[in-house]
């Protein structure tokens, strides 16, 4: 879907000049995504292109190609490809929509050009391809035939798109969405579907000369306002189901038209787009503010000669897909780039986030330096309020009364971007905020209380209704747009300011030069990220599902959380590059829903401000934990890896040497940590925060959270620290605790206690000395304390028991909600467990018979220990 048009229109005109004036027509009204169709051999679709972005930068454009008018005549398959292929290469668009034009089929169709393409494995670059399908089909036999054709199609792993075609039979539409939906299971693609504005000459057109391929009821074509009623149930489906709109006929000309539009979608779709990029320019009514709300797009034409400032937080590192950039890029001739380092962001961005910030912020200024302009670094004084004064000196020397930041959605960046706002607005300058660190804005969501497929702040209720609500997340800019942007923009001429390294940030000195293995490990730019989402995406992708717990397989996971944290990737750059891999449903899945428990995390932080340090279950604030010395001394053995447990003791030296584990390992110290050492949790989370090269704000305390208990997915297993299934090789555990590396198998290593006097002799161990004995000798005694210890503390708070036994939170819009509850904690309201609850053998005997056995399969997998992670 285009980032920032409500709908994609397709273009009809006469020459360039008219081509230009319509896109001049559309893009003041919002739109910024077009079709170009193809019905002549001559069509010049390459300098169209060019023209529309000559009027309109930014434009997302979907190139036809007709198979049938390109076709080279007189010559072979072969030709025909070539041609094809060619064009493909040479394209400008950001799609191609390949069809093969009305009529009989020939050897030359969409299916065998789709084979050609698979074959000439074309480099990543070409545009996004796309098919049409026609689910309208008044025949049987014909739809099944088009249901067979398209599967055909997508079986060539090119597909991206599928644009649905016109007809009028909402009954077909829902079968053939049905169907798309079906295929998606197994390949991943979009969806866009075509309307017809009803508009009384459109009508009567479809009456007397009806298209090849058009279905119209006798209903549809009665008049304008029947059309309208099965266009708004058109439009409808089409939202439900994501399916990116496109007008197609007869274009959207005037002022008329586009009131029409609107009357069928523009309210919703206004508020829907309006989500990316808010401004506190114009706060007026002007057009131009009114324009802003539609489509938040600029015209290089209309570029202010002011300069601006463009101001880079910790999370955005990056030139690539980053709203703010464009913003400023697009509305301002002179753009001065600018990093501010205060003595707030030093409190909560730390350790090793500082190291590798410090390194991205490098290569993000090298980056700039090529479109010459240069990063300006500020090292703000400590009682420079956020900044501020600072930036209100930068902005007077420079004579700018625009700065642009990508808002940050921690509590801390959140606050400062609110300070930082009121201030510069008080001071006559306006602030214009994006959001370009997460898929979708978690301002925009709400989730109500109560049960939807899942508990309240679980994974897919949250998914689904950020789906429904906004659609798939918007595609990431193409590199080439930005690329024209910075090329069009020129640096203000400012006194010198401070270098990276003169910055106070990652300053490491004297002998223990902690910071040199992870900048070796983690090196930080923007092509570095690339490089390593594209390599994860041709292997680790495909072994994701199965082998995402080794810790002892290199590239079992995407690696990529370090980038994700600091800017120098963008969510959306790898949500596509995932869509787009060709893989299917069942491969991808579990990798997409990573990034939406990305997003979660950011929700549950913009409703409970204080989960970094505070339980969202607020109850559990009365959890009895190990106190005092015995405290201190376990949790100084799991910080620095001396537990005697193996995988325990090899994860945590990973993590203070690279500043990075696997998520496996992560539950596992936590779990650890949490259930058998019985530390608070907020102790574990303040480490990772300060050890981890992705220590981020919001993911971090959820994480912790949830194996504290006190989260709103509480987790519900424990990771034993024994078994040790995220290393059967037990090569990583001797390759982070080499005094066991000896031992002759993955068995000893993971419990060198079980060994023999003379199998530890001679692999040169000496329990207590050269490894240390186990800290905690009685894992169910500890577990069973744990345990123990919040059955107490729920019996304490039964205002917080649900009549179900399960834990109430309190909403920030002061709504209760029951949140998931592990079976062993459930009480009833005298406190006794809960043996069997009838409510829930009365639901299992209302459920079908397959359904049924699903749930409590899936129960029972929930319920056991081990878990795939
Ligand atoms: C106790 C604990 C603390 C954690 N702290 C952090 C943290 O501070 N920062 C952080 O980025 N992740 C954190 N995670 C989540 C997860 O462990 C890491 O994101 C993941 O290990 C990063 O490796 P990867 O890029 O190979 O992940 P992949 O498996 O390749 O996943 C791809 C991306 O999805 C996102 N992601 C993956 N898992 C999660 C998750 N559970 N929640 C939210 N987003 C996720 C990450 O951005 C990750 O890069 C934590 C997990 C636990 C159990």
């Amino acid at each position: 879907m285009s980032r920032r048009s409500p709908a994609r229109v397709e273009l009809f005109f006469k020459d360039i000049c008219d081509l230009k004036e319509r896109v001049r027509f559309l893009d003041s009204h919002g739109f910024c995504s077009y079709n170009l169709v193809n019905k002549n051999k001559a069509d010049a679709l390459n300098d169209w292109v060019q023209a529309i972005k000559e009027v309109s930068p930014n434009a997302n454009i979907c190139c036809h190609y007709s198979l049938k008018y390109n076709k080279v005549p007189r010559k072979g398959p072969k030709e025909q490809e070539e041609r094809l292929l060619s064009a493909l290469q040479l394209s400008r668009a950001n799609e191609v929509l390949i069809i093969s034009g009305s009529g009989q089929k020939t050897a030359w169709n969409t299916v065998s050009a789709l084979e050609a393409v698979k074959s000439a494995s074309l480099p990543h670059s070409v545009p996004l391809l796309a098919v049409a399908y026609n689910p309208y089909f008044p025949e049987k036999q014909d739809q099944e035939e088009e249901n067979h054709r398209l599967k055909e199609k997508l079986e060539s792993g090119c597909i991206g798109k599928v644009y649905l075609q016109f007809g009028s039979d909402l009954d077909r539409l829902r079968n053939g969405l049905e169907y798309l939906h079906k295929l998606k299971a197994s390949k991943a693609f979009s969806i866009a579907g075509s309307l017809f504005l009803p508009t009384a000459q459109l009508i009567s057109q479809q009456k007397f000369r009806p298209w090849n391929g058009v279905f119209l009821s006798q209903e549809f074509l009665r008049g304008p306002e029947n059309a309208k009623a099965i266009l708004h149930e058109m439009v409808n489906q089409y939202r439900t189901n994501n399916v990116e709109i496109l007008w197609e006929a007869p274009g959207i000309r005037t002022e008329k038209d586009v009131k029409l539009v609107l009357e069928l979608t523009g309210a919703v779709d206004a508020e829907k787009h309006k989500g990316s990029f808010t401004s506190s320019v114009n706060a007026n009514n002007s057009p131009q503010q009114k324009r802003l709300k539609i489509s938040d797009n600029f015209h290089l034409s209309r570029r202010s000669k002011e300069p601006c400032l463009l101001i880079f937080g910790n999370h955005d590192v990056r030139i690539r897909d980053n709203r703010s950039l464009e913003a400023a890029t697009s509305a301002h001739e002179t753009v001065l780039p600018v990093f501010l380092w205060t003595v707030e962001d030093r409190g909560y961005v730390t350790g090793a986030v500082q190291v590798v910030l410090k390194d991205a912020l490098r290569s993000l200024n090298s980056s700039l330096e090529s479109f010459n302009l240069s990063l300006a670094c500020f090292n703000c004084p400590d009682n420079d309020n956020h900044g501020i004064s600072t930036i209100k000196e930068i902005t007077e020397k420079l004579g700018a009364k625009a700065v642009f930041w990508n808002r940050e959605c921690t509590t801390e960046g959140r606050d400062r971007d609110s300070k930082r706002k009121a201030a510069l607005e008080s001071y006559g300058i306006s602030v214009i905020e994006s959001q370009s660190s997460l898929l979708y804005d978690p301002d925009k969501m709400d989730l109500t209380s109560g049960f939807h497929g899942g508990h309240w702040g679980t994974l897919m209720p949250f998914l689904k209704q950020c789906k429904m609500k906004f659609g798939e997340p918007i595609r990431p800019t193409p590199y080439h747009d930005t690329f024209g942007l910075l090329q069009s923009v020129q640096s203000p001429t400012y006194p010198k300011t401070s270098s990276i390294d003169d910055l106070n940030m990652a300053r490491i000195s004297g002998k223990q030069l902690w910071d040199e293995p992870i900048r070796k490990r983690f090196p930080m730019n923007e092509k570095l990220a690339l490089e390593a989402m594209e390599s994860f995406c041709r292997s680790g992708l495909k072994s994701y599902e199965q082998e995402r717990s080794r810790a002892d397989k290199e590239g079992a996971t995407g690696c990529l959380s370090h980038h994700l944290r600091i800017g120098t990737l963008s969510p959306n750059q790898l949500y596509w590059r995932i869509e787009d891999s060709g893989l299917s449903y069942d491969k991808v899945k579990t990798f997409s829903r990573r990034l939406f428990w990305r997003d979660l995390a950011y929700y549950q932080l913009a409703c409970f401000p204080n989960m970094r340090y505070k339980c969202i279950r607020s109850h559990y604030e009365d959890l009895e934990w190990v106190i005092g010395e015995e405290e201190m001394r376990r949790f100084n053995a799991w910080k620095r890896g001396k537990t005697g447990f193996p995988i325990v003791d090899a994860a945590m030296r990973e993590l203070y040497e690279t500043g990075w584990i696997t998520q496996s390992l992560r539950m596992v110290v936590a779990s650890f940590l949490v259930e058998y050492l019985r530390v608070n949790w907020t102790k574990g989370c303040e480490w990772f925060h300060y050890t981890l090269v992705d220590a981020d704000s919001a993911i971090n305390p959820m994480m912790w959270q949830n194996a504290g208990k006190s989260g709103t997915d509480q987790w519900n297993f424990i990771l034993s620290p024994t078994t040790a299934s995220q290393d059967p090789s037990g090569n990583y555990t001797r390759q982070w605790v080499p005094e066991l590396s000896k031992l002759s198998t993955a068995a000893l290593v993971h419990r060198p206690w079980e060994a023999t006097e003379e199998q530890l002799e001679s692999a040169g161990i000496v329990l207590g000395e050269t490894y240390p004995h186990r800290i905690i000798r009685d894992l169910k005694a500890e577990r069973n304390r744990s345990v123990d210890a919040t059955l107490e503390m729920r019996r304490k708070s039964q205002q917080f028991n649900s009549d179900r036994g399960y834990d109430l939170i309190q909403l920030p819009n002061g709504e209760t909600t029951v949140v998931f509850t592990k079976k062993e904690y459930r009480l009833d309201s005298n406190g006794q467990l809960f043996k069997d609850d009838g409510l829930r053998r009365n639901t299992r005997q209302k459920m079908s018979g397959n359904k049924a056995k699903l749930k409590s399969k899936r129960e029972a997998k929930a319920n056991s220990l081990t878990v795939k992670l």
